[in-house]
Parts: C-alpha cells; sequence; structure tokens
C-alpha cells in the first residue's frame, strides 16, 4: 500500500507545554484517517504540521501528496464576495483560462449542491451553506490529500449527517486520502477507514482499524436517525465497535 503521509517519533511543546509526544501515523492512499481526542490534546497541531503552517520540534514528517485541501472549523469565507467567486479565488493564480476556472468551480459547487446559489454572498447563507462553500474551496484545487479540522462544528445534528453522506459520497467517487480530526467519536465511526485516539500522555492510546467490508460509505443519514429502532447496519457495527473500545456514542 502506498503512505501519503507517515509520521515517526513526532514531538512538539509549546514552552513547558508538552503538546505531541513521540506521535507515529501513517495515512495510506485512498484511506480516511480520524484523529479522535479531548480538546486540546493536539488534534489540530499535527494538522497544522502536516500542512507545514506549524514546525516540528523533533520526529519525522513524510509528506507525499501532491495537493492539500484544508477545511477549518470555521468556514473562512471574504464577506465582500460572492458563493461563486469565495471559490474561484483560490484558483485565480493558478488557472490562467477564465473559462476553465469557471469550469471547474461550477464542478465543486454541483458536488456540494450550491450551484443555484452561486451569486449569493456569504451573508444570505445558512452555517451549512457556508462550510459547503468551504469545502467547495478545499477540492477546486483537486486535492489528492484532504485535511479536515472539526469541519462540522457548530452544526446541528441532522446536518453533521447530511456532510458525513456528502463527505463520505465526494471519498467514494474520487481518489481522494483524507484525515480527519474530531473529539466526537459517532462523526469518526460514521467517516473513518482507520481512527487513532489520543489518550492523556499527548500520545494515541489506541488504532482502530475498521472492518472495509462492513463499511459501506454510502450509509442513508435517514436510516441512521432511527436511533432507537432499526439502525443502519454500518452503524450497529461501528456502535459494537465503539463499545468495545469503551467509547461514547
Ligand atoms: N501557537 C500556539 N502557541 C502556544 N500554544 C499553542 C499554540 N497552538 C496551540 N497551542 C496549545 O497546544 C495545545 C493543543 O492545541 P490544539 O489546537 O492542537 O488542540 P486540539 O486538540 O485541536 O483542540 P480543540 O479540539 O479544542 O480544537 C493546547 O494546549 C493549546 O493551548
Amino acid at each position: 500500500m502506498i503512505f501519503i503521509i507517515n509520521i515517526s517519533n513526532l514531538c512538539k511543546r509549546y514552552g513547558d507545554n508538552v503538546v505531541l509526544n513521540d506521535i507515529s501515523l501513517n495515512v495510506d492512499k485512498g484511506k480516511m484517517i480520524g484523529i479522535l481526542g479531548y480538546s486540546g490534546c493536539g488534534k489540530s497541531t499535527i494538522l497544522k504540521i502536516i500542512s507545514n503552517l506549524e514546525s516540528k520540534d523533533s520526529g519525522n514528517l513524510i509528506n507525499n501528496s501532491i495537493n492539500m485541501g484544508f477545511v477549518f472549523q470555521e468556514p473562512r469565507l471574504l464577506n465582500w464576495i460572492n458563493v461563486f467567486e469565495n471559490v474561484e479565488i483560490v484558483i485565480r493564480d493558478k488557472v490562467k483560462s477564465k473559462s476553465l476556472r469557471k469550469e471547474m468551480v461550477d464542478i465543486v459547487l454541483d458536488k456540494v449542491e450550491l450551484l443555484k446559489y452561486k451569486n449569493f454572498m456569504p451573508k444570505e447563507l445558512s452555517g451549512g451553506m457556508r462550510q459547503r462553500v468551504s469545502i467547495a474551496r478545499a477540492l477546486v484545487i483537486n486535492p489528492d490529500l484532504l485535511l479536515m479540522d472539526e469541519p462540522f462544528s457548530g452544526l446541528d445534528f441532522r446536518l453533521r449527517l447530511d456532510f458525513i453522506d456528502l463527505i463520505n459520497s465526494i471519498f467514494s467517487s474520487e481518489n481522494i486520502t483524507g484525515i480527519f480530526v474530531t473529539h466526537d467519536s459517532r462523526e469518526a465511526f460514521l467517516l473513518c477507514d482507520e481512527i487513532y485516539i489520543f489518550g492523556r500522555d499527548h500520545n494515541f492510546s489506541k488504532k482502530i482499524v475498521l472492518d472495509e467490508n462492513k463499511f459501506d460509505r454510502k450509509l442513508d443519514s435517514s436510516s441512521f436517525l432511527k436511533f432507537d429502532g432499526e439502525v443502519h447496519s454500518s452503524y450497529k457495527f461501528r456502535k459494537r465497535w465503539c463499545k468495545k473500545n469503551f467509547l461514547e456514542v
């Protein structure tokens, strides 16, 4: 299996605050890797180091990705330009042809189901729509690695499920590798192939590999919603995993 990211013995501290202590992580091509942990454990710091926004103190990082897309906790849109322009601006320097840019932006806006809102200004959108624009901004560069830092925070449960469906469908149709950071084990279990869980010693206490054969990426979130009755088999499977591994769901 070809890896996109390989991290070994990574350490990071801010002054006396040890944030990452001897972290090792491998991300194989085509996989969605989850990093699950409590607030402040260092999840975002790992993503920042991978994307060169932050330096490491020691350890090795091999990054074989060509194009990295980043989805942040908050949408970070430019409020003075419309939806189309917010996405187009990401590729303005790289793609000289205006008609090609338009084609590329329309394709990603269609993927995130926002094509008919392309002329709307950010303030005219709901929180969920703004977050979908930020996913389109990450996708428009055709990333081979998508880094997502708690992308669903601030969205209600129903919207989170819609987003999980959306990300799963993008991942099942495209050759992308992903790293998904969250403190919500349900999100991690519904999206990821492998989950690294942070312990209290600033290191991963557990790695869970989910059984691919039982993982149905094309989840139907409405069946997932029938929480107490009949639930989706893949969710049932994952819930068993959560219980076995003493995780809250
Ligand atoms: N630039 C910085 N300078 C000093 N300390 C920092 C800096 N960035 C992060 N930290 C500290 O590093 C620790 C880990 O932060 P990080 O943002 O990686 O956590 P997190 O797991 O992503 O948290 P959350 O889930 O709340 O977003 C925290 O204690 C934080 O205060």
